[in-house]
């Protein structure tokens, strides 16, 4: 089933060259935080380049549901005016985050310090999801949880009355854990710290110094030590939201696999907690470029130049850098499919509590196409068979998982007979123009006709 609705099975096969110029949208990570921060804030927040993707517009019903005020311009400029750290309202009803781990993590956080409850819930992705990893760190400032077995949403928060800072080393390589407990800390008094051993993507860092907040980052032998100081007034701030490298991932990785192509995806940002999967691509020895590359509100941003790459070798990923590419090896794993020699891949159990088990996903259809994917808790192994070497001619599950989705049909594009995804649905959470962009720059996507 699609997030939304009835399940959109969506075939690629191998056509010509793609060649273009490929404008993905904004991104996700950053659009949560822009509503969420902006709800945060007092006055009026004005954000740009929002990712109108189905995970942010959740969150943006979310903040509604908390009291903020929450609209578009019909140009697609969003406006927010915020009630204020510890301003947030009970809500009336059940906040439904759909599809999105990282609109619900964040958002208990931040109403985990204000005294009211709150029940979460999500689609059947999201409720099979790990939420004990936040609400443990969320319990430490006096907040209270109570969901299904395991910690599974649906999930009742109550927030605490007298909120206390908080001391929290992460036990998992976490931004939204991370984010969830900076965020709870907004309405503590005094100071909250997080400390995490390896660095994951730092936007709620940046933002939060961005609307005025106090917090520094420091990186000692523990690993990065972010301080915050409780309780400030967030200052309104007018946000552009840089296009998201995730999914740039997808039009850069067809084009080094499909013959003869080149696509150029412009103003990509490059924050080093964010661009692994191209610094693995170029080791893998891909041609990737970086055009005009520049400095933008304080973030390395370039134009990525994609063109095909039948000289791709596989090579052992260094497991440090996962963090910064952890939602990209799906995709990586086609690419790798393509490349000659194996891609040793490790580190990355957290791959198997992503939207789906995302390890699993990914070997069962490779598997499937005719690629040999060897696989343990927390690494994996593909075997590529070089340019045009996967066999495909398969329909593939994705599990409501739309990286798993967008992965799929990229190997279509480049594999002997062409590929399906049981359900393209879920691609709206983080891509909603995944299609007309990947079509325009000559892909060949089909919906499947399910009556025939
Ligand atoms: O903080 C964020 O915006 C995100 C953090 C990552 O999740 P984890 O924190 O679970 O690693 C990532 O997979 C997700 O797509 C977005
Ligand atoms: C893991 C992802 O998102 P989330 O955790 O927000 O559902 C993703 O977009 O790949």
């Amino acid at each position: 089933m699609s997030a939304h609705g009835d399940p959109v099975p969506m075939t690629a096969r191998k056509g010509a060259a793609l060649r273009g110029v490929a404008d993905v949208p904004g991104d996700k990570s950053i659009s949560h935080r822009s509503l969420i921060l902006g709800a945060m804030a007092v006055g009026e927040t004005v954000i740009t380049g929002l990712l109108e993707g189905q995970d942010v517009l959740d969150t943006a019903k979310a903040m509604r549901a908390f009291g903020a005020e929450v609209s578009r311009d019909a140009d697609g400029t969003w406006h927010v005016h915020g009630v204020g750290v510890g301003g947030f309202a009970e809500p009336e009803d059940v906040i439904d985050c759909g599809n999105s781990g990282t609109g619900v993590r964040l958002i208990m956080g931040t109403m985990a310090t204000t005294p009211m409850s709150a029940t979460f819930t999500g689609d059947a992705s999201l409720r099979s999801r790990p939420m004990a990893r936040v609400t443990d760190p969320l319990a430490l400032f006096g907040a209270r949880a109570v969901g299904r077995k395991g910690g599974r949403l649906p999930m009742t928060i109550t927030g605490a009355a007298n909120p206390v800072p908080v001391r929290y080393k992460t036990p998992v390589p976490s931004a939204q854990v991370k984010s969830a407990v900076l965020l709870a800390g907004l309405n503590a008094p005094g100071q909250t710290v997080v400390i995490e051993a390896e660095a994951t993507r730092d936007h709620t860092e940046r933002m939060l110094a961005g609307f005025g907040a106090e917090i520094t980052t420091e990186i000692t032998q523990e690993g990065r030590v972010i301080t915050l100081t409780g309780q400030p007034e967030l200052k309104p701030q007018t946000i552009v939201v840089p296009r998201d490298p995730s999914s740039a991932a997808f039009p850069v990785c067809a084009a080094l696999i499909v013959e003869g192509s080149d696509v150029l995806v412009p103003n990509i940002g490059l924050n080093p907690t964010r661009a692994g999967l191209f610094e693995t691509l170029r080791e893998m020895g891909a041609d990737l470029t970086y055009e005009n590359l520049r400095e933008e509100g304080g973030e390395p941003v370039a134009d990525l130049r994609a063109r095909y790459s039948p000289d791709m070798e596989g090579i052992e990923v260094p497991p440090e850098r996962a963090a910064s590419m952890i939602d990209e090896y799906p995709i990586l794993s086609v690419v790798a499919a393509n490349a000659r020699g194996a891609t040793v891949m490790r580190g990355v159990k957290e791959l198997r509590v992503k939207e789906s088990d995302r390890i699993d996903a990914m070997a069962v259809g490779l598997r499937a196409a005719g690629i040999e994917v060897e696989e343990g808790p927390d690494w994996w192994i593909v075997h590529g068979k070089g340019p045009g070497g996967m066999e495909g001619g398969v329909t593939v599950a994705t599990h409501l998982d739309h990286r798993i989705a967008m992965s799929f049909l990229c190997a279509g594009m480049a594999a002997r007979q062409p590929v399906t995804v049981d359900d393209a649905g879920p691609i709206a959470t983080s891509f909603p123009v995944f299609e007309p962009l990947m079509r325009a720059l000559g892909a060949q996507l089909d919906r499947v006709n399910r009556a025939g």
